[in-house]
């Protein structure tokens, strides 16, 4: 998914294809049996789109397990977005609007519809997390976790003048 929209044809089983924005951005595959190599993935993530289809009830049962399961592993100030894409399919729809706030409300996430096929809300589900991590940032400013002291060497002495002997 490039510039707001999918690319068509180019989807896949993925288990970590991305492209660089300000961070990497990785697409996990949301298959049960990716989950044990998506911990890996997401556990340093400081931001998540947790995505479902509108027109299947599966898909959105599943994102109730991601996001239980995303609370025990990844970080807690990890910035959570979860999205019903496919809002162009209204025929199809399974899953009402007003279920995905609910379920968002219950995990204090935020929520959009987006259509990766129009690219409706595609621009804003990034903004959006993109200001929330600017606003955490200012809020909560972390400590950083190295300091230049515990690693530079301390100066030395030069051995002698100009730093070399002659024989
Ligand atoms: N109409 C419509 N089709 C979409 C939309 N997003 C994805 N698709 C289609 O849905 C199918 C699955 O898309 P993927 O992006 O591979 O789904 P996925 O959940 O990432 O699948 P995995 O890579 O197995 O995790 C593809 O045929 C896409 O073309 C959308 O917003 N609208």
């Amino acid at each position: 998914f490039d510039q707001g929209k999918f690319i068509p044809g180019s989807f896949s089983a993925t288990v970590g294809i991305g492209f660089t924005v300000i961070h990497p951005i990785w697409d996990t595959a949301g298959q049960e049996r990716f989950r044990s190599v998506t911990h890996a993935y997401y556990r340093d993530a400081q931001a998540l789109l947790l995505l479902y289809d509108i027109t299947s009830k599966s898909s959105f049962d599943n994102t109730r397990a991601w996001l239980t399961e995303i609370h025990e592993y990844a970080q807690d100030d990890v910035v959570i977005m979860l999205l019903g894409n496919k809002s162009d399919m209204t025929s199809a729809r399974a899953i009402r609007r007003d279920e995905g706030e609910k379920l968002a409300r219950e995990y204090g996430v935020i929520f959009l519809e987006t259509s990766a096929k129009t690219g409706l809300n595609v621009d804003e589900a990034f903004m959006t997390v993109g200001k929330e991590l600017v606003r955490r940032s200012v809020q909560f400013p972390v400590e950083p976790r190295l300091h230049l002291h515990d690693v530079m060497q301390p100066e030395k002495e030069p051995p002698g003048c100009c730093g070399f002997s002659r024989n």
